[in-house]
């Protein structure tokens, strides 16, 4: 349903020169799947995200959503995609209802089926007390219930988290949380991009550790707990970027050197 081949992306920084926020990543999502990226600010969480959302080109490599090419079907891929973030607005002016139904209408939903549609959602996201309420009303837990509202309003088979819990208190965190379980559970093929080592544990089935624009390991937690023999996640996260920052050390001496 994902595919991601050699996937790159440089961009060209002033200050930096050429940043590789891309170096020739890959990896597959299936329905039915959530599949964690983990990795810390600046690793190319977001920008991988975005290549996938069709809002970045990649410079090199292959992005697949549901069979469609990003770069040569990006409509397609979009039809097919929600896209949530941790800061995706809300309008002050708008009731939970109409901004739903405002989305449903870009995606070019009918009338008829729009209706059954935002009432099957409110109901399954409980969100029933925000239907009449206006944005600016709105509190954080009850914002982030409509912007995933709106994220799954045309029922895409592939939803994109980009760190869907940032900046919320715990039982917010658990509610998007339930939800993205609840929605995999629903056979979605799910991406979900975080810096918080609990939540991959929980939610994800498997989990890509990326760190400066590379994957450094790839697999199902257990997996990768058997793998370093670390049964802590967040250990054997450091551990992964200790061993990256020695490898790369070691090349620098040799490019020295030779
Ligand atoms: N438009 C841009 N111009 C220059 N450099 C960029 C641009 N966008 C991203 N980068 C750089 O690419 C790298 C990856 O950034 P990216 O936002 O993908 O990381 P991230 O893993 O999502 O981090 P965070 O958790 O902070 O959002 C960083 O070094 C970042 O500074």
């Amino acid at each position: 349903m994902i595919r991601v081949q050699d996937l790159s992306k440089s961009f060209a920084d002033l200050k930096r020169g050429q940043v590789k926020a891309l170096d020739s990543v890959s990896f597959e999502v299936q329905p039915g799947e959530i599949f964690g990226l983990l990795g810390p600010n600046g690793a190319g969480k977001t920008t991988c995200l975005r290549i996938l959302s069709t809002v970045l080109r990649p410079t090199g490599g292959l992005a697949e959503v549901a069979g469609y090419n990003v770069m040569d079907n990006p409509a397609q891929v979009r039809a097919n995609i929600g896209f949530m973030s941790g800061n995706t607005g809300i309008y002050d002016r708008m009731t939970g209802r109409e901004m739903v139904e405002y989305f449903g209408r870009l995606y070019g939903i009918n009338e008829n089926e729009l209706q059954p549609r935002i009432d099957d959602i409110f109901e399954m996201l409980q969100m029933e007390d925000v239907a009449e309420m206006l944005g600016s009303k709105m509190s954080t837990g009850m914002k982030q219930k409509v912007s995933i509202a709106r994220t799954i309003v045309h029922d895409p088979p592939v939803l994109i988290f980009d760190e869907p819990t940032s900046g919320l208190d715990v039982l917010v965190a658990r509610a998007v949380l339930k939800t993205i379980e609840s929605l995999k559970d629903q056979g979605k093929c799910i991406i979900f991009s975080t810096h918080i080592m609990r939540e991959v544990e929980k939610l994800c089935n498997r989990v890509a550790v990326i760190y400066k624009g590379q994957i450094l390991a790839i697999g199902t937690v257990k997996e990768l707990e058997e793998k370093y023999n670390e049964p802590d996640m967040e250990e054997l996260f450091f551990e992964l970027i200790r061993l990256h920052e020695v490898e790369i050390a070691a090349q620098n001496t040799t490019g020295q050197n030779g």
